[in-house]
């Protein structure tokens, strides 16, 4: 526990989280909504919720909680999620936040997670805490007049089939599915049965927009494995007899490109539609290039989505796998301290590497947040270097750096939390 005047931070429990709740909705402009308590409950992780105390009242609030996530290479990582931050209007820029921040930090470090990461409300927030955007959102709108269609040589999966299935089905395939799946992409994370159960209806979110069931469709190879899943409403719109709606994906998985093929197809078919929108897609999601018209699949939004902070150079550095052999020394800079001092990055020919201590001359000198944004390979050291983010101490070392951290496919990550 600290203090800080009459204002103390204190891990919530059972007797004061429905005034922790209380505060996260008034934080998130939602006062008057349900408290969500009891869900609230269910994942309070002892000493991770934390409340701002003034007296019996809670005027800021955060929660962190393990998961797990994909490294480039396939290796799962335990990470803390940072949430429900909030400081209440009348008590912000006071330090609340930093106060919190610094304590979970500290008590993630201790536990043995070797990154923090969460999803910023505003990109201006969590910089200064060592966080850096470290995987990206690509939001698109196919205009299914001028798509054209899948393209006619993508035959789609030979023998396979696709089944509508009940929310009770998705909730029994979808875990399994998605645990295969997250395992080939890095910057995904584990989903725990909360996201199943609010997906499928069986848990109504009391803080949410209302829940509608969508509809989900399964696809099945042709030994009967479930190979991929899409989750999609549609929004019924007609210009006068015309039809003009539109079909909103919320979840699509697909292990192979026969599946991804078969269930696109399907999605760009259904009746009175002429539009698909997807709002968070990967980078390198080859969706446009199924089209044959790829121009038909317009950008929306792109923008950062997961970001990262190191607490444990050596471990998380150890745990993911390289592109290519090679050794950058860098010399990071911590206020925060987790991060800092001069790391040489070493990797092998067999795409293992490691971060150690050096005391040699450094090639890049960087903050802990740009360190965050390299660490999934989804940003380039060469492009931080253009922006003058990273310091290139030796010609072409940004370029050197990224040769090892880069991946065959970029860093995404389809869940918010
Ligand atoms: C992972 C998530 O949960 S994302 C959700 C984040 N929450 C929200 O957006 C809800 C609305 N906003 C808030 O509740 C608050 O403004 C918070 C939580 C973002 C910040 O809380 P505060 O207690 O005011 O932060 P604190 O006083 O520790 O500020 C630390 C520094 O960050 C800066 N800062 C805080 N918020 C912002 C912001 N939105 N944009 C830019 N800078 C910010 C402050 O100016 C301060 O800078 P300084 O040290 O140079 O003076």
């Amino acid at each position: 526990m600290s203090q800080d005047g009459a204002i103390e931070i204190k891990a919530v429990t059972e007797e004061t989280l429905s005034a922790w709740c209380h505060a996260v909705n008034v934080g998130f402009l939602r006062a008057g909504a349900p408290l969500a308590e009891e869900v609230r409950r269910q994942r309070l992780f002892p000493g991770r919720t934390l409340g701002a105390f003034e007296g019996e009242r809670v005027v800021a609030t955060l929660r962190s909680f393990p998961l797990q996530l994909t490294l480039p290479g396939g290796a799962s990582l335990a990470a803390s999620a940072v949430t429900a931050v909030t400081t209440t209007q009348t008590h912000r820029r006071r330090g609340l936040l930093t106060r919190m921040m610094r304590q979970d930090l500290a008590a993630a470090k201790d536990r043995g997670e070797a990154v923090a990461i969460l999803i910023a409300a505003e990109y201006g927030i969590y910089g200064r805490f060592g966080f850096g955007p470290a995987t990206r959102m690509v939001g698109r709108k196919i205009d299914l007049k001028r798509a054209g269609g899948i393209r006619a040589e993508l035959a789609g999966a030979v023998g396979g089939r696709l089944d509508l299935v009940s929310m009770a089905e998705l909730g029994k395939l979808g875990p399994e599915l998605h645990e295969r799946w997250r395992r080939q992409q890095p910057g995904a994370i584990n989903r725990d049965e909360q996201h199943w159960k609010t997906v499928t209806g069986e848990l109504v979110l009391p803080v949410s927009d209302g829940w509608k069931e969508p509809f989900a469709v399964a696809h099945r190879d042709a030994a009967g494995q479930v190979t991929g899943l899409a989750v999609y409403q549609v929004k019924s719109d007609w210009d006068g007899v015309v039809p003009d709606g539109t079909v909103q994906v919320k979840d699509f998985l697909a292990l192979d490109l026969p599946t991804a093929v078969s269930l696109w197809r399907y999605l760009t078919e259904v009746d009175w539609t002429t539009k698909v929108v997807v709002e968070n897609l990967g980078p390198d999601d080859p969706l446009p290039l199924l089209l044959t018209d790829p121009r038909a699949a317009t950008i929306t939004e792109t923008a950062d989505f997961t970001w990262l902070r190191v607490l444990d150079v050596p471990t998380a550095f150890a745990a993911r796998r390289y592109a290519a052999a090679g050794r950058v020394v860098l010399e990071v800079t911590d206020p925060d301290g987790f991060a800092a001092g001069r790391w040489a990055l070493e990797a092998d020919q067999e795409g293992a590497g490691r971060a150690v201590r050096t005391e040699d001359e450094p090639d890049l000198a960087l903050s802990a947040s740009a360190l965050g944004s390299l660490y999934l390979g989804a940003e380039s050291a060469s492009r931080l270097a253009a922006a003058g983010l990273v310091e290139e101490c030796r010609p072409g070392a940004a370029f050197a750096a990224d040769q090892l951290l880069t991946t065959p496919l970029k860093a995404w990550n389809p869940d918010s939390f």
